[in-house]
């Protein structure tokens, strides 16, 4: 039984617009002047740590770790606001578990935001398994999450399929041998990508219906 896993934020979850509001309410509270939608989303792909961090030294302020902790407390109540999952996404999800397909997530983004967030768009149920960037001692692009997924689901590297928009979904895949999709929809780059998918909706007739090209 084949393994799909997936990246969240860009790539089952256009999530940028809520990222962006949250992350400009507490630059707010620090008088630092709030950036655009484009430019939160390059930001995006390494946790809320890290682009709280970002938008700090883009400011040129010294990072204060508190304002990490104020964009979580933020973030987590006004996740889905605004995010909803890309077109498609939700059929490719019934598609894969029709044919068979089991189903993760690995993201970069803390679980418990991630949690509130599944549950809110009723999403939970897809997943046997899901790891947040702070669920093990290392994230993506370190292959040691990728491969968490596979121990906790007893899979092995050559059954699963990293779907992901970003370098560090590929560079993990890689890492851990896994087969990589790079979702173009999203907010990244794919270069190094074993395939790449035009939409969401594209997913299951790449994957599924002809699993020999991938
Ligand atoms: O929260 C982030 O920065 C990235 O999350 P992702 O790994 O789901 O893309
Ligand atoms: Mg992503």
């Amino acid at each position: 039984m084949p393994l799909a896993i997936f990246d969240l934020d860009g790539t089952l979850l256009d999530s940028a617009p809520d990222i962006h509001a949250s992350l400009n309410r507490v630059l707010e509270g620090y008088a630092l002047a709030p950036f655009t939608l484009a430019e939160v989303t390059k930001m995006i792909g390494d946790g809320a740590r890290t682009l709280v961090e970002k938008a700090f030294a883009a400011r040129g302020a010294a990072f204060q770790e508190e304002a990490v902790k104020r964009f979580l407390t933020d973030y987590e109540p006004n996740s889905t606001v605004l995010t909803r999952p890309y077109p498609g996404m939700v059929e490719a999800l019934e598609a894969f578990g029709q044919a068979g397909w089991r189903r993760a997530i690995c993201t970069n983004k803390p679980i418990a935001a991630t949690w509130v967030m599944l549950d809110a768009l009723d999403l939970r149920g897809y997943f046997e398994l899901v790891l947040g960037g702070d669920s093990l001692p290392v994230k993506k692009p370190d292959p040691g999450h990728v491969r968490g997924v596979l121990e906790g689901l007893g899979m092995s590297a050559s059954d699963a399929v990293m779907i992901g928009d970003h370098q560090n979904d590929i560079r993990a895949a890689a890492g851990a041998g896994v087969r990589s999709v790079f979702a173009a929809w999203g907010y990244g780059d794919g270069a190094g990508a074993d395939l790449a998918c035009a939409t969401a909706a594209d997913l299951p007739d790449l994957l599924i219906t002809s699993p020999a090209t991938a």
